[in-house]
This record gives structure tokens, C-alpha cells and sequence, in this order.
């Protein structure tokens, strides 16, 4: 097939990430369709990508990845923050940190108040938990038979017992699964990790999916359009080693190409804000003003800390202990690095929360500066550890455009962080409780110097050093947002069916309406499941119709 110019399928699906892979597992369960899944990046055979201990090594090589930068923005002292993409099999589930957070019940409650019936939180909950296969097993709130394998993180340091037990001296709950009935308060981290490996969409979905006949999939394949027979998604073209070719679509194309390059593609195809697509020469198909609109995104600013004496991640960092370690979790699934330095989370509430926690707060026991050592060769590191403040309500909305109309051009992504008075207050407010922390007893074994922001450190000081340093916690979504009927930026329907257009469908992180109180993997992921039942529904439904039509005489 590597080598055919045009193929068929019933449903070409764009992007095999987080969701691409769902809908690819949930939509090839029935042998009577045809799937093909295309994507840019390639197969997921670098090590690092398995053994969870080298998440932080596939960030700060980027060697995965689509290599986006937002604009430099004034309100972060200029810089442009990097919006790193997972370009490989499985997507940003192939890079991600492998947090598994499904959000605040009411997170789902608000996209059916705001007219998208069917996915509040008692809708989406069947869809969670088919997905899932918790370790915890079955219970009316988790999933135990689903395809991503979720577990407590089980990473082992007093470092971590002291952080619940500060947590517990300042006054804030503890819930024993945030996934489940509570989200406040402190708690396990839960992770996608099984049998020691990352639990990714590529591994846990794509690859069962493949094994099926009529699933298909070509990497190395980057769609440049939707192709269209008036307002009809027939398929699509892409780049094939050097080829263009096209994947012409029996039923449906699915965009699932992630927040930034979804909405590119779909501004290409004349979907979007007429005066901004004029812009770049390109004809308006649909004016739909909400495409590269409504970018919601997680900043992240850590509190960071030297350790008074090293650690069990800082002795395991000696090149002999590591390179076993991770060997170890490679080919064996055991050890060490099959768990990642960290493994406590609070979900708590600034001053300016509403109903819900508006921070989220990760421990990570180590710095981010860690590298393996050997003396007298190469000098260890200063053991440091980190509490990362999140801004998980953030009322700021920013945009992506396109910066030309070539399909293979990075888009502009502007996020507008720091940009109202409540999204300051939360993040300074986050590391003040993080500071607050730092002053209970049970840490006084652990805690050196404050490195950052620093022991003295006034708001000023915090607010400067959030804009000096912050970062996305990589979770921008929202740039082709389902909404109600009567909500003029919305760009799909309930379906998340492209409004204007027929057999057009965006399932990925571009398709939230609005961001959810945590990590979205899992949020997406439950989106793409419950796609997969639309999109079958519909097929259904179109079967059904036809098969009532009149014979004609
Ligand atoms: C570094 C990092 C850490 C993160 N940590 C966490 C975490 O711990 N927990 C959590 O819940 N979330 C985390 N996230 C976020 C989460 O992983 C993503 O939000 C989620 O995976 C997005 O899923 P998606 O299906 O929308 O897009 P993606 O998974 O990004 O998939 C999009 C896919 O489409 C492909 N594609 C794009 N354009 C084209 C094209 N034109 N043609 C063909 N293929 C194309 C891409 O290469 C990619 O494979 C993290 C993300 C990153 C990057």
C-alpha cells in the first residue's frame, strides 16, 4: 500500500495520537469497516518513549516532536514559550508526563449547561471508564477492562510522605482517588503505566487495532488538505515520502491532528474568520470565526527547592545505577526508572476559586538540571526537588493562525498567559501556598535553600519571577471548540461534527470547549471514545434511511 497514489477507506482519521488512535481501536471493532490512520510523525521505536523515567530526556530533546514556539509574548518577559507536540505514533500520548486526570466533575456539567447535551459528567463517566483499566479494577466510578492500563504512582522517597503530611499540617483534605468521587485536596498521582512500560495510545491502541485486517496505517504521511466536493469531505491529500497522494474517504474524515495543527488544516480548507483566511489569499469555504480562536492552556510556574541531603533519585543517578536501571525497565519492565520522580498532587483553591480547585500542584523530587554522574569524572549534580504550580481555570484566551497558506508553514500560536488580573492572582497565589508548605514541620528534614522564587521573595518578586520562567504544562486545547446551536464561535456541533459541512469531523484536543480542571489526556480520550459511538450512530442511522428509501419503479 506504501507505494499506491490513491487509497479508500471508510474513515480516514488524521494524526494518530491520543485520540486518532481511539477512534482507530474503537472504529475497526466492527470488520465491516475500513480504517486508515495517517500520520505525520513515525513509528515510536525510540526507547526513551517506553521506559517512563525518560519522559523529561524526550522533552528537552524534542527529537518527537512538531518544534512549535508560541510568539514571543510581553506579559513572560518576551519570551516564547515553547508548545512542544508529539510528532510520532501516538502522539503527545508518546511524549506526554503520562499523568492520567480526568478534571472536575463540573467541568463536564458546564459543557452541557452551555448547550452540548450529552456530555455532562454522568454522560462522560461510561466513557472514562471504558477506557481505562485501573488497577484499583471495576467500581462504579473507574473502568477495569479498557485498553490504557492507569496505576497510583508508586514512586518511593520520605520526600514524598513529608509533602502529604505538609499538606495535611496546612489544612488541606487528602482523597484517596481524584478520579473518583473527590478531586480536592491531596493525593496519589495516577499515571498511564503498565507492566512498567508507558501505557500510550500508539502501544495500548493503535498497535491491537493493527493487528485487525481492516485497519490501516502509514507513517511518514502529512496531510496538507481536506478535499471537498462543495461542502462534502471526500478525503484527503497528503506527503507520502515525497509523494502526494490522497485518501479519498467512504464515509468520514476525522481531523484528530491535535490543538494547533487541526485548525491550521481546517483554515486551509477555507473553514474559519473570513478576513483573516483573505488574508492569505485563501477562499472562504464556511465562515467559522471560532477556528485558531478559544486557546486554553495550563501555565505552570515551580517552586524550586535544594534538598537538604540527596535523595534516592540522586543516588540512582550515578552512571552504573542508572544505566541498569533503565535497562532494567526497558527490557524487563522493572526496576527504578519504570516510575518517574514524583508522584504527589493537590488540587487546591486560590483566593480568586470558584466552585473548583484552580490549582493544581505537582511534586517532582528531583531537578530538572539531573544528569547521571561519575566520579571523578563527571561531578554530581545538587539535588533539588520542585513543587509546579498550575493554573487550571485560566480565564486568558489566546489564538492560532495561520503564518501562510503553505500547509507545511508553523502556524502562529499566541497564548496570551498572564493576560487578566485573575490568572496573576491564581499563580501567585499558588506559590504562595506552595511557600506555606515549605514552612511545615514534617518538610524541615528535606528543605535547603529556596532557589526560586526565593525564601524573601515579595508578590512582586513571585509575579516576576512567573514571568521570567513559567511554562506551559502542555495542555492547550480548544482551537475548534463544539458549542451550542446558538453560539456564534462555535466550530462544531454536539457531534463534533464541523458545523456548515457534511462527513467533517474534529475529534482531538482542539474540540474542548472549554479546558479542564487537570492533565486533558484522559478528557480527550473520553471524547474520542464517545466519538467513535457518534460517528457509529450515524452510520447507523444513514444505513437505516437508505435501506427505507422507495425502490424506484
Ligand atoms: C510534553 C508533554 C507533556 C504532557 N503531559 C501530560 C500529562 O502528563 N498528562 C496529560 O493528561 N496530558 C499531558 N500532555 C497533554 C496530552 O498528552 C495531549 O493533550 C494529548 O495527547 C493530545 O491528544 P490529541 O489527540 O489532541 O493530539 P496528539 O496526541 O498531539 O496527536 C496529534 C497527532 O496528529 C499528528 N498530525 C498532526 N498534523 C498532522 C497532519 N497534517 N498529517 C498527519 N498527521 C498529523 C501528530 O503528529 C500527532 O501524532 C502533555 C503533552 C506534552 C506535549
Amino acid at each position: 500500500m506504501a507505494n499506491e497514489e490513491r487509497i479508500t477507506a471508510d474513515y480516514v482519521i488524521v494524526g494518530a495520537g491520543s485520540a486518532g488512535c481511539t477512534l482507530a481501536y474503537r472504529l475497526s471493532e466492527d470488520p465491516s469497516v475500513e480504517v486508515v490512520v495517517l500520520e505525520a510523525g513515525e513509528w515510536d521505536r525510540d526507547p526513551l518513549i517506553h521506559i517512563p523515567i525518560g519522559w523529561v530526556r524526550i522533552l528537552q530533546q524534542r527529537k518527537h516532536d512538531w518544534m512549535y514556539f508560541c510568539e514571543p509574548e510581553a506579559a513572560v518577559d518576551g519570551r516564547g514559550i515553547e508548545c512542544a507536540r508529539g510528532k510520532v505514533v501516538g502522539g503527545s500520548s508518546s511524549t506526554n508526563a503520562m499523568a492520567w486526570v480526568r478534571g472536575n466533575r463540573r467541568d463536564f456539567d458546564d459543557w452541557a449547561a452551555a448547550g452540548l447535551a450529552g456530555w455532562g459528567y454522568e454522560d462522560t463517566l461510561p466513557y472514562f471508564k471504558r477506557h481505562e483499566r485501573w488497577e484499583g479494577g471495576e467500581s462504579a466510578l473507574r473502568g477495569g477492562s479498557g485498553p490504557i492500563g492507569v496505576k497510583n504512582c508508586a514512586y518511593e522517597d520520605p520526600l514524598l510522605d513529608a509533602f502529604k503530611a505538609a499538606g495535611a499540617a496546612a489544612g488541606h483534605p487528602w482523597t484517596d482517588d481524584y478520579n473518583g468521587a473527590v478531586q480536592d485536596g491531596f493525593a496519589t498521582l495516577q499515571m498511564n503505566i503498565a507492566g512498567g512500560h508507558r501505557a500510550s495510545h500508539a502501544t495500548h491502541c493503535l498497535r491491537p487495532a493493527l493487528k485487525r485486517a481492516n485497519c490501516r496505517l502509514l507513517t511518514g504521511a502529512q496531510v496538507t488538505s481536506v478535499d471537498f466536493d462543495g461542502t462534502t469531505a471526500t478525503g484527503v491529500t497528503f506527503r507520502h515520502r515525497g509523494t502526494e497522494k490522497v485518501a479519498v474517504a467512504a464515509r468520514e474524515v476525522i481531523l484528530a491532528g491535535g490543538v494547533i495543527n487541526t485548525p491550521q488544516l481546517l483554515m486551509l480548507a477555507g473553514i474559519g474568520d473570513p478576513e483573516a483566511l483573505g488574508r492569505h489569499g485563501i477562499a472562504t469555504r464556511v465562515p467559522l470565526p471560532g477556528v485558531g480562536a478559544n486557546l486554553q492552556d495550563h501555565l505552570s510556574s515551580v517552586v524550586m527547592v535544594a534538598r537538604r541531603e540527596p535523595g534516592p533519585f540522586h543516588r540512582m543517578m550515578r552512571v552504573d545505577r542508572i544505566a541498569g536501571a533503565v535497562a532494567s525497565a526497558y527490557l524487563l519492565g522493572k526496576g527504578f526508572a519504570t516510575e518517574v520522580p514524583g508522584g504527589v498532587v493537590a488540587f487546591l483553591k486560590s483566593s480568586v476559586a470558584t466552585d473548583r480547585p484552580d490549582i493544581q500542584v505537582m511534586l517532582t523530587a528531583a531537578p530538572i538540571t539531573a544528569e547521571p554522574y561519575l566520579e571523578p569524572f563527571k561531578k554530581p549534580f545538587q539535588d533539588a526537588f520542585a513543587l509546579r504550580v498550575v493554573t487550571i481555570q485560566p480565564e486568558g484566551r489566546g489564538t492560532v493562525a495561520l503564518a501562510s497558506a503553505d500547509p507545511l508553514a508553523k502556524p502562529l500560536i499566541r497564548q496570551n498567559f498572564l493576560s487578566t488580573e485573575r490568572d496573576r492572582r491564581a499563580i501567585v497565589d499558588g506559590v504562595k501556598m506552595m511557600k506555606d508548605i515549605l514552612a511545615e514541620a514534617p518538610m524541615a528534614p528535606f528543605v535547603g535553600r529556596e532557589l526560586a522564587p526565593g525564601a524573601d521573595a515579595s508578590e512582586a518578586d513571585i509575579l516576576a519571577h512567573v514571568r521570567a520562567s513559567a511554562i506551559t504544562l502542555h495542555h492547550p486545547c480548544g482551537t475548534a471548540a463544539m458549542g451550542g446551536d446558538g453560539d456564534p464561535m462555535a466550530v462544531l456541533d454536539g457531534a463534533l461534527r464541523v458545523r456548515g459541512v457534511d462527513r467533517l469531523r474534529v475529534v482531538d484536543g482542539a474540540a474542548m470547549p472549554r479546558i479542564t480542571c487537570g492533565n486533558i489526556n484522559a478528557p480527550i480520550t473520553m471524547m474520542a471514545e464517545k466519538a467513535a459511538d457518534l460517528i457509529r450512530a450515524a452510520a447507523t442511522a444513514e444505513a437505516t434511511v437508505a435501506s427505507a428509501a422507495p425502490v424506484a419503479a
